[in-house]
């Protein structure tokens, strides 16, 4: 079973990989909409897998540091497109969630998004 927390952001970027000229090596900004999904089974006595309260204070943290930003300026996301972004949130969040299965980063308005599971599985060592 899974549960899952969204939260909403505003910042601006731009794109150090457009070529000169293109719209998106200029600062621009989007209203940005990101989707934390924990899985889990429910507790037998509370009927919870994490309490919302705590999916909260974890993308909290996350939502502030980017909200109103300059994502170009966050540390880890020099190249900030959604695919970045969703692994930035990954890597802040995967130790406070436990059960972290899947981010998603979407521009609504630009009917585009990114579905981040997680980096792959490393093979053990033979
Ligand atoms: N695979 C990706 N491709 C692109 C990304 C990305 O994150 N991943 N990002 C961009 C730019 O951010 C670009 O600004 C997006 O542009 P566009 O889809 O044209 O949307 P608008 O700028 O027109 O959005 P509005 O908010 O509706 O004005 C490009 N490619
Ligand atoms: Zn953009």
């Amino acid at each position: 079973m899974r549960i899952y927390k969204e939260f909403f952001f505003e910042a601006a970027h731009f794109l150090p990989s457009a070529p000169p000229g293109h719209p998106n090596s200029r600062v621009h900004g989007h209203s940005f909409r990101a989707r934390i999904t924990v899985d889990g089974e429910p507790d037998e006595e509370t009927g919870i897998i994490v309490h919302f309260d705590e999916l909260e204070a974890a993308v909290a943290d996350a939502r502030a540091a980017l909200d109103h930003r300059m994502l170009n300026d966050v540390e880890g996301l020099a190249f900030p497109t959604l695919e970045r972004i969703a692994m930035w949130l990954w890597d802040r969040l995967h130790n406070r969630l436990p059960g972290l299965v899947e981010i998603v980063v979407a521009r609504d308005s630009c009917h585009e998004g990114c579905v981040y599971n997680g980096p792959p599985m490393r093979l053990a060592a033979e």
